[in-house]
C-alpha cells in the first residue's frame, strides 16, 4: 500500500495495487496544480527508477530563494525580529519566513508530487495575540521574496497562507515514502550575530538521504581553512548540492557554473585542521581539544555556526567535523540531513562516535552514540580511535 499525505488541504490518497483510491479532502490549494489520482499512481509506478533532477532543481531553487530572504533580514536585524522559543532557543523573522518560502516553492515546483515536509519551526507564537505584529512582518517579507524573484503568477499571500506554509513542516518523517526535511536557518545564533548560516534542505525516499542542498550565504567561496577569519573582500555565497551517487557540487549563490568538489585527501593528521560548532553550548570543545590532541592535530579549532561546516569540508577546506553534544540533547534529522550527504558524495564518511551512520529513517531525531564526526575514508579509522580513548577518559574522570 502507498500512502501519499498532502498538506495543506490538499487530497490525502490512498491506494493499494487493487488500485483502490479514496480522496479524503477535496482537491483545494491556493498553491498547487495538485496531481490527480492517475498522475499519483503513474508517479508511485516509476518510484524506483527515479533520478531526483527535477527534486534537486527545485530544493536548488526554494533554499536559493529563501537565502535572499534571509540576507535581506540579516542586513537590517531588528531586535524585535528575534524571539525565544520554548526551550529558550532563538527564532526570527527569517527563519519563519525562509520556511513558508522553501514550502511554498517546492509545492509549487513539484505539484504531482507527494508533499511532505519535517522541518524545524511552527506557527504556534505567530497564532497568539503577541505574534500578529512579527507574523504581518513575515508575511511581508515572503511576499516581497517572491515578487522580486518574478517567476511565480500567484496572488499575494495571506497572513494565514504563510501560517500554512510554515505548519506544513510538522511531517514525522520515517523510514516509508519521500519526505523532505528543512532547517530553514541552521545556525541562528550565528545569523544573529551576523556570522555564518545555512538553509539546509534534503530529501529521504524510504529512510535514506538521496538529495540535500545547503545555501550558505556568509560562506565564501574560496577556502576558509585553517582560518575562520577572512578579508571583507572575499566573495561570499555558496550553494552546496548532492544527488545519491552523483557526487557534490558548488556554486556561488548568485549562479555561477557548479563545479565538483572532493573532501580533503590527507592521510596526515598533522596536516588536518578540524571544524566545530562557535557555541560551546552546542559541542563540547574540551572534548574535541582532546581528540585532536590525540590524533596529532596542530592547527586550531575552526569554529563556525550551522551546517556551513559540512560545506566547507566537503570541499576540502578542513578535514575533519566533530560535535559532541552535552548529555541529554536529542540531534534533529534537519541538523544533518543535508551536510551529510553533502560531505558523503564529495567522498567523506559521517557517522555518531561508536562508527555507525547516521540513520534518518527513525522520525524527527536522530538515535545515536554520543556525537557526530565527519572525515575523509584514510583518517577515519584512528580519528574513530582517538574519540574512543578520549571518552573512555572523560567516562573514567567522572
Ligand atoms: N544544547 C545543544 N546542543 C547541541 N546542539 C544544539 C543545542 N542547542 C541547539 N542546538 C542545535 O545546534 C544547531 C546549530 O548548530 P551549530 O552549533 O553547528 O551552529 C541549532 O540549529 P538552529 O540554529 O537551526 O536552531 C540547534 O538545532
Ligand atoms: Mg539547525
Ligand atoms: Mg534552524
Ligand atoms: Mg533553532
Amino acid at each position: 500500500m502507498v500512502t501519499i499525505n498532502c498538506l495543506r488541504g490538499v487530497p490525502k490518497i490512498t491506494y493499494t495495487s487493487t488500485p483502490k483510491i479514496t480522496i479524503s479532502k477535496p482537491v483545494v490549494s491556493l498553491f498547487s496544480k495538485r496531481a490527480s489520482p492517475l498522475v499519483a499512481i503513474v508517479a508511485a509506478a516509476s518510484f524506483s527508477s527515479m533520478s531526483y533532477d527535477t527534486e534537486l532543481a527545485a530544493a536548488k531553487k526554494a533554499a536559493s530563494l529563501a537565502a535572499r530572504l534571509c540576507q535581506k533580514v540579516q542586513k537590517a536585524l531588528l531586535q524585535s525580529d528575534v524571539q525565544s522559543k520554548s526551550d529558550k532557543s532563538p527564532v526570527t523573522v527569517a527563519d519563519y519566513g525562509s520556511q513558508a518560502l522553501v514550502s511554498f516553492v517546492l509545492e509549487r515546483e513539484l505539484p504531482s508530487e507527494s508533499f511532505s515536509l519535517v522541518a524545524e519551526e511552527d506557527s504556534g507564537d505567530l497564532r497568539k495575540e503577541s505574534g500578529q505584529e512579527t507574523l504581518q512582518r513575515i508575511t511581508k517579507l515572503v511576499n516581497d521574496t517572491i515578487a522580486n524573484d518574478g517567476s511565480f503568477s500567484v496572488p499575494t499571500l495571506t497572513a494565514a497562507d504563510v501560517l500554512g506554509a510554515i505548519d506544513c513542516g510538522k511531517s514525522d518523517g520515517g523510514s516509508h515514502g519521500r519526505h523532505w526535511v528543512l532547517d530553514p536557518i541552521d545556525g541562528t545564533k550565528g545569523f544573529v550575530r551576523g556570522d555564518q548560516y545555512a538553509i539546509a534542505l534534503a530529501l529521504l525516499d524510504e529512510g535514506k538521504v538521496v538529495l540535500g542542498v545547503l545555501a550558505c550565504p556568509n560562506l565564501p567561496l574560496a577556502s576558509i581553512g585553517g582560518d575562520s577569519r577572512h578579508s571583507s573582500d572575499d566573495e561570499v555565497g555558496c550553494l552546496f548540492f548532492a544527488k545519491v551517487g552523483a557526487g557534490t557540487y558548488m556554486q556561488s549563490l548568485d549562479g555561477s557554473s557548479p563545479i565538483k568538489v572532493h573532501v580533503s585527501t590527507t592521510e596526515n593528521p598533522e596536516e588536518a585542521s578540524f571544524f566545530e560548532s562557535f557555541e560551546a553550548a552546542h559541542s563540547s570543545h574540551d572534548l574535541s581539544s582532546s581528540i585532536a590532541n590525540k590524533l596529532g592535530v596542530k592547527a586550531p579549532p575552526v569554529r563556525i555556526d550551522s551546517q556551513a561546516k559540512y560545506g566547507a569540508l566537503s570541499r576540502g577546506d578542513g578535514a575533519i567535523y566533530l560535535r559532541f553534544p552535552h548529555k541529554g540533547y536529542r540531534e534533529k534529522i534537519w541538523d544533518h540531513a543535508a551536510g551529510c550527504i553533502v560531505v558523503t558524495e564529495a567522498g567523506g564518511v559521517a557517522t555518531d562516535a561508536a562508527g555507525n551512520p547516521l540513520d534518518f529513517s527513525k522520525g524527527r531525531y536522530l538515535d545515536l552514540d554520543t556525537g557526530i564526526i565527519v572525515t575523509n575514508q584514510k583518517l577515519m579509522p584512528s580519528l574513530l580511535k582517538a574519540v574512543r580513548e578520549s571518552l573512555d577518559e572523560a567516562t573514567s574522570s567522572l
